[in-house]
């Protein structure tokens, strides 16, 4: 038992951290937007921030080429923004033109997604870049962090960053009912 208590001071340590880092990249945006740096504080109610594992078993060597079958399908995350770390290859992102690309996995780097959230507060000013995990040849593990706001806030584009006689370009979202919708289909539910 003292093994998990043990570590629990350090992911706690580290989910602080984490924290502490998506409020700097959500100011940086905020700047970037034009917008006060802690213009989104107001926004979020309370944060329920989210970290967590994730594991990839190694594919059976008679699944097809990498790329062929997704081991987490492809998805926006529901967040502000997503820091991710990675312990083997599998990851790809979709560009603009459709072509799916390999996040390498490079030492003391860490993976920074832009969410649902920021795109939509941000009116499509800031984008979320659809990701994929594809069947992997060893086991894999990513530590996710989500920075969010509370479940229960409504996320619509800005009306100063809508511009005049424009119609929004998304529709409010709740955030615990699409939460819960994404949920359900990546787990094929
Ligand atoms: O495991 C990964 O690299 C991606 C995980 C992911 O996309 C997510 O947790 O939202
Ligand atoms: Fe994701």
């Amino acid at each position: 038992m003292e093994f998990y208590h043990e570590h629990f001071p350090r992911s706690l340590e580290l989910f602080h951290h984490l924290a502490r880092l998506g409020d700097g990249i959500l100011a940086a945006c905020s700047l970037d937007l034009g917008l006060d740096e802690d213009f989104f504080t107001g926004f979020l109610g309370e944060p329920l921030h989210r970290l967590g594992l994730n594991h990839y078993g190694a594919a059976a060597a008679s699944v097809p080429g990498p790329g062929e079958v997704s081991a987490m399908s492809p998805h926006v995350d529901l967040s502000l923004l997503t820091i991710l770390d990675q312990d083997e290859p599998g990851l790809e992102v979709r560009a603009s033109d459709g072509a799916w690309h390999q996040v390498p996995v490079v030492p003391g780097a860490l993976v920074v997604f832009l969410g649902d959230y920021l795109q939509r507060w941000s009116n499509g000013l800031h984008r979320a870049v659809p990701h994929r995990v594809v069947a992997v040849r060893r086991d894999r593990m990513s530590i996710q962090y989500k920075h969010r706001p509370d479940y229960g806030v409504v996320v619509a584009p800005l009306d100063r960053l809508i511009r005049p006689g424009e119609p929004p370009a998304y529709a409010p979202l709740d955030t615990g009912s699409g939460y819960l919708a994404v949920l359900r289909s990546l787990l094929g539910r």
